[in-house]
């Protein structure tokens, strides 16, 4: 059977002598779209940030994290892949992380970055396919009509959708996405959470999503692994997670997980116009350095 494309293995992590994870270790196999659920604090941030290197485990504890196949940490020390793993994983977060006062077509060129020489970054000259490559994505997540505004003008299902093709131009295997939809009213959560579903399917992109609401796992993810205080209380079919099975695991913090609004099916991204972005000049283009320099 193929390497896992995630490998985590007794992974243990604490702030100030408090265990935020413990003994974690859980595989997700390529092409697989999973989903981390928990209440609040159950340490969903604390084990994607464990996974791109952007924190470190504990110091001697077995604990290994390995992406597509390389290492990315071990026993709290991170390998010297981490960077050259980051171009092939992208994160997505809550609060978008665009630049405010960009175009969102520059946002979604910085995708390309890892590709460029340093020169071209610099004076934000992309090439065409790259420019072409971003008008795509663009197009595909249904926001190519915003291409040339300024990213601080968009709704924050719209931001969310051009974080989304960000990760497509950047050429993702794997997409960790941190509460995607946790900042988004209920018609743009389902909207990112089918659009996330419809990469993973069409496009064969491993999706780990971390939500606190479980009828978001039920409508787009096959598989959940459940964390409660920082430990894997339950790793398999989401299906199999039905009301009782959620309040054996959580107890009182059962109705976190669930959305007042109730489960509701997922609506298909709309798809819209094709873009106008392939036909705009480089003009904004020269604003990327500055911005980026800043
Ligand atoms: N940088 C930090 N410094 C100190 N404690 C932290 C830090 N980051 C996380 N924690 C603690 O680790 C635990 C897990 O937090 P984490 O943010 O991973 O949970 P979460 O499941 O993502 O929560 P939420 O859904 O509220 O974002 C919590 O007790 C939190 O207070």
């Amino acid at each position: 059977m193929a390497e896992p494309i995630i490998d985590v293995q007794s992974l243990h992590k604490s702030f100030n002598g408090h265990a935020a994870l413990s003994d974690v270790s859980f595989q997700v196999r390529a092409g697989e779209m999973v989903a981390l659920l928990g209440a609040s604090g159950s340490g969903k941030s604390t084990l994607l940030r464990l996974l791109n290197g952007l924190h470190r485990a504990d110091a001697g504890t077995p604990s290994v994290v390995r992406l597509l196949g390389q290492p990315v940490q071990q026993g709290g020390r991170l390998s010297p892949q981490v960077r050259a793993l980051r171009s092939r994983t992208a994160t997505i977060f809550q609060q978008f992380n665009l630049v405010d006062r960009l175009s969102v077509m520059n946002n979604v060129l910085v995708g390309s970055l890892h590709r460029l020489p340093l020169w071209r970054t610099l004076l934000g000259r992309f090439p065409a396919s790259e420019r072409e490559r971003a008008a795509a994505a663009l197009h595909r997540v249904g926001i190519a009509p915003c291409a040339w505004q300024r990213a601080s003008t968009l709704s924050g299902g719209q931001q969310q959708r051009a974080a989304i093709s960000r990760a497509l131009v950047q050429g993702a295997e794997v997409i960790l996405a941190d509460e995607p939809i946790a900042s988004l009213d209920p018609d743009a959560s389902r909207r990112v959470m089918a659009l996330l579903a419809e990469l993973n399917r069409e496009l064969g992109v491993t999706v780990l999503v971390s939500l606190h609401q479980v009828e978001h796992a039920f409508a787009s993810c096959p598989r959940t692994i459940a964390l409660r205080h920082g430990r894997i209380v339950y790793d398999g079919p989401t299906r199999e997670l039905d009301a009782n099975r959620l309040a054996e695991l959580y107890g009182s913090q059962v109705d976190e997980l669930f959305d007042p609004a109730g489960h509701r099916p997922v609506a298909a991204p709309q798809a819209l116009p094709a873009s106008e972005a392939l036909r705009r000049p480089n003009a904004l283009d020269t604003t990327l350095d500055t911005a980026l320099a800043a």
